[in-house]
């Protein structure tokens, strides 16, 4: 695997992945915020190690990322015309599971295997294409979750707080909730954002705080514990957040802490919206309750920056996601609709809110 880099404070605008002379091409998002690199992977063993460490994150991304492997295992698996299709669905395989919450991650890979037989570049075909309507997707759902803002707060520049990383970087282009209050900016609706730092790889911190910088949104970080005490302080009035996996009834899968800000949402009266594609939803599941969460490497938490910070041999719960019921979502805001749970703050009618 290659790696080349640039400094962050001025990189050069690229899409987070691309397709380039037979190699998968990823933003690596782990070198964020100071060094700006380029990961040039080579082989499926590269990808899944790029998807498992975090070097591409956000549930969108390695959805993509997982679609371009199997392109990529495609080519590598075709000689004289002949496609070893085994060998590329047990890469397929081995993709999908490199995380399991994010339901895009095997919904995309699907995809990608579902043009297996019309050759590799008939797979290849499909992840461009993925990778546009990706880009697509987000441009209308981030219009749209910015209207639903400023009609909720009509009077006044927005204050949001943020969690995790939601932006270009976890997608192929534009971001999701991030990607809202950049257009919300554009349009001179936001006051300033709260970025949580979001424990314990620092989302917020090093992704989030870096696109709101490149894009000249103000903002200011908080330590994850601090978000309550924000809106209790009337710092906040909108909570803007993401999503890996979507139960039918509106449960919510997102980054460790989303739950926690729900619950402080609707304790001060404040919307708490979600903003993600379609193709976040999983109408399989009925509720939450079925959603795997990812449980992480206890080092995540009992070290920082490379310093040990708890005794040796702690025991450690470190879930990289928690589910957040839909009676505590005001709206999930796609590309495609408003949708308002039953029993969602500040609606006594449930049901889906027209376009
Ligand atoms: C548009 S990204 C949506 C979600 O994937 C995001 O909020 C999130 O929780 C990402 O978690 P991560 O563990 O960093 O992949």
């Amino acid at each position: 695997m290659r790696r080349d880099s640039e400094t962050a404070a001025s990189p050069r605008p690229r899409p987070s992945l691309a397709w380039d002379e037979g190699c998968v091409l990823a933003v690596d998002q782990r070198a964020l915020p100071h060094d700006y690199r380029l990961l040039r992977l080579e082989t499926v063993d590269q990808l899944v190690d790029t998807i498992t460490s975090l070097a591409v994150r956000g549930a969108p991304a390695i959805g993509l990322a997982g679609a371009l492997g199997v392109a990529l295992s495609a080519h590598r698996h075709t000689s004289d015309g002949r496609t070893d299709e085994a060998s590329v669905k047990a890469d397929a395989a081995r993709l999908s599971a490199a995380r399991p919450t994010a339901v895009n991650l095997a919904w995309a890979v699907r995809r990608a295997v579902g043009r297996l037989a019309d050759g590799p570049q008939a797979v290849l075909a499909e992840a461009m294409t993925m990778l546009e309507e990706d880009a697509a997707v987000n441009r209308a759902a981030v219009v749209r979750a910015a209207d639903l803002v400023q009609s909720l707060v009509p009077d006044r520049p927005v204050r949001i707080l943020t969690h995790c990383n939601t932006g270009r970087l976890a997608t192929a282009a534009v971001g999701t909730a991030l990607g809202a209050i950049i257009e919300l900016h554009g349009r001179g609706r936001v006051a300033e954002v709260l970025v949580d730092e979001t424990r314990p790889l620092l989302q917020g911190a090093r992704l989030t705080a870096w696109e709101l910088g490149e894009a000249g949104v103000p903002h200011r970080l908080c330590v994850d514990s601090a978000a309550a005490a924000a809106m209790a302080r009337g710092m906040v009035d909108c909570v803007l957040v993401g999503a890996d996996r979507i139960a039918a009834n509106g449960d919510v899968a997102n980054k460790i802490g989303t739950y926690g800000l729900a619950v402080a949402a609707a304790r001060h009266g404040l919307p708490f919206v979600v903003v993600a594609p379609e193709s976040s939803w999983d109408r399989e599941l009925a509720d939450g309750s079925g959603i795997v969460v990812e449980e992480r490497d206890p080092g995540e938490v009992t070290g920082f920056a490379g310093a040990s910070v708890a005794p040796a041999g702690a025991a450690v719960f470190n879930p990289a996601f928690d589910v957040t019921p839909a009676d505590l979502v005001t709206a999930i805001v796609s590309e495609a609709r408003v949708f308002r749970p039953q029993g969602s703050p500040g609606t006594s009618d449930l049901r889906e809110v027209p376009a």
